[in-house]
């Protein structure tokens, strides 16, 4: 897959390749409603012999026209949403960078003098997708909006237990903890990327930027250090710092990187250290 960064310097006409069907969002996360319109895109594709692509945004627009100072909570940098894109069997990612001017560009502008340059055939996105200034143009506005060259498919909202699966959802998931409910939105465990520094007795994870972690306490993950995956506990402090409570931690200084599975909030550990105060049961120092 090639992955294309998109700012007002570029033109467009030499940017595209080849004709492709898009999926257009911004698709945070990448959980199953974006899978199911990336492959959706990805099928009609290849039944009518084009290339799949995706267009997405850097940074997230809420934190170009929202309110001053509105962060937003990243489910997943840029390189791993490209990399799940790629799996997903998509030939080109579109990355435009969202500033305060794109944000001003109007919908049908939009359509004009990006999509139609990068030789967007057809998009592909859910019902509830917009663009343009203040949002304004939808799936429904935008074929005519392209002059009937583009055309649209849109593709019916994925449910779980009635609610619709979205980024917002997750977000307010891991907010909570729930880690053991990610798998029912992102069809598998929530990762995270980072690296483990351990001093004597003590290990550390930092997480590499735009990922999101579950509040102070403690939790059951799997990390992944080079050789294969190892189950074991990390806590988190209230000043959302990442320790790894074991089993074994490296008495050595060192460093790796690592990745870790978030598998479910341990409540059992928590109790029994708020039970046991006189026992040291996490040995944490410095
Ligand atoms: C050219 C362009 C201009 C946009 N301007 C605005 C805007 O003024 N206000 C806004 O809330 N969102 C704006 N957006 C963001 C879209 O409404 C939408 O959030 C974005 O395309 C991602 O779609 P998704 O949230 O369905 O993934 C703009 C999007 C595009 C492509
Ligand atoms: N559950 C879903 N089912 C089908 N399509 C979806 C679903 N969620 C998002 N989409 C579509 O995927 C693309 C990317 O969506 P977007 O990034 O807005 O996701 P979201 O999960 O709704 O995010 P947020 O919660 O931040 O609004 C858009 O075309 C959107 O309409």
């Amino acid at each position: 897959m090639k992955t294309i960064i998109i700012d007002h310097k570029n033109d467009l006409h030499l940017v595209a390749s080849c004709p492709t069907v898009a999926a257009l969002g911004f698709f945070d996360g990448v959980h199953l409603g974006h899978q199911k319109v990336i492959q959706t895109a990805k099928k009609l594709a290849e039944k009518i012999g084009l290339k799949t692509a995706v267009i997405s945004f850097f940074p997230h627009p809420k934190e170009i026209i929202g309110k001053t100072g509105e962060r937003v909570h990243y489910l997943l940098p840029p390189a791993e949403k490209a990399k799940k894109f790629s799996r997903l069997g998509v030939d080109y990612f579109y990355l435009i960078r969202f500033t305060p001017e794109f944000a001003r560009v109007e919908s049908k502008d939009f359509v004009q003098k990006y999509l139609i340059p990068l030789q967007i055939k057809h998009v592909v996105a859910g019902y509830d997708f917009t663009y343009g200034r203040k949002g304004k143009g939808n799936l429904d506005t935008m074929e005519e909006e392209s002059g009937y060259s583009i055309t649209v498919t849109k593709v019916e909202n994925v449910e779980r237990n009635d609610e619709k699966i979205s980024s917002t959802l997750i977000r307010n998931k891991i907010q909570l903890g729930f880690m053991e409910a990610l798998p029912n939105y992102l069809g598998e465990f929530y990762e995270t990327k980072g690296k483990m520094v351990c001093t004597e007795g003590k290990a550390e994870l930092i997480w590499d930027r735009y990922y999101m972690l579950p509040p102070e306490g403690c939790y059951d993950v799997a990390i992944y250090k080079g050789h294969g995956w190892v189950e074991g506990r990390v806590l988190i402090t209230d000043q959302q710092k990442t320790y790894w409570l074991g089993p074994s931690i490296p008495s050595a200084w060192s460093v790796f990187r690592v990745k870790a599975k978030w598998i479910s909030r341990n409540i059992r550990f928590i109790s029994e250290i708020v039970e046991a105060p006189g026992k040291k049961l996490v040995s944490i120092r410095g």
